[in-house]
């Protein structure tokens, strides 16, 4: 569903992806981790196609949807008119399967989104991600500035959509443990580069990997 191959991509001079492959087969819930300024991001925009590669590869099998990372909901606008903006491209003006999917969201559907919690915000741009009636969805860091119990909730719909309803998921976090609970296989991203990838249960018990991203070994 989401094939990249020697995928480079830069800033001005400044190279952020340096000949980046990796794939997400139909179906499946990948992750993919990161320090900061590893190119993560870089990487969820080019998926979506807001960034443009300098060279290779970026091929998308079916609809694609992106949380951005820090939500980017429209802050004066309601929740429903934040929600409609997700449909925009697929013509999906009704919301409610989203609505069924979070029904939370139906409660706050008048409401200011720049008034919400960080919780409710993200969940407002995992519903409008949902409007777009996607086959594909990145999401560029889930549980940022979230406690542990809202992310929780918000992995368990993803976790749901991927099983119940085979949407392909790739999962942007700098929360290993969360990654490596939900996703069957992760890559590794430094400086760029990927730097290892495999399934999670062994990248779990890669020393380097525990070290840098779960503070010691997994027990
Ligand atoms: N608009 C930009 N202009 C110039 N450099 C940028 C821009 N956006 C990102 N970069 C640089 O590209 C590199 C990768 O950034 P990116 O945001 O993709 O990393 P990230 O892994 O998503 O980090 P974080 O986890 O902190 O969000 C960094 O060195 C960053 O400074």
């Amino acid at each position: 569903m989401i094939d990249v191959t020697d995928l480079v991509v830069s800033y001005g001079t400044a190279t952020a992806l340096d000949h980046v492959t990796l794939s997400v087969r139909q179906g499946e819930m990948v992750a993919l981790l990161g320090p900061n300024g590893a190119g993560k991001s870089t990487l969820a925009n080019t998926l979506a196609g807001i960034l443009a590669p300098v060279s290779g590869t970026v091929r998308i099998g079916g609809r694609l949807a992106l949380i951005p990372e820090g939500r980017q909901l429209f802050p004066d606008m309601s929740v429903a008119d934040n929600l409609a903006l997700g449909g925009w491209r697929s013509g999906q003006r009704d919301p409610s399967a989203v609505y069924e999917l979070l029904p939370r969201l139906a409660e706050l559907a008048g409401r200011r989104a720049g008034v919400l919690s960080g919780g409710e915000q993200q969940m407002v741009a995992f519903g409008r991600a949902m409007m777009a009636r996607p086959e594909a969805l990145v999401v560029d860091e889930l549980s940022l500035g979230l406690a542990p119990t809202v992310t929780a909730d918000l992995a368990a719909h993803l976790a749901e959509l991927n099983r119940e309803h085979g949407l392909t998921v790739l999962l942007i976090e700098q929360n290993a443990r969360l990654a490596f609970e939900l996703c069957h296989r992760a890559y590794v991203l430094e400086s760029g580069r990927l730097v290892a990838e495999g399934e999670s249960a062994e990248l779990a018990e890669d020393p380097r990997v525990a070290s840098a991203y779960l503070g010691g070994a997994i027990t």
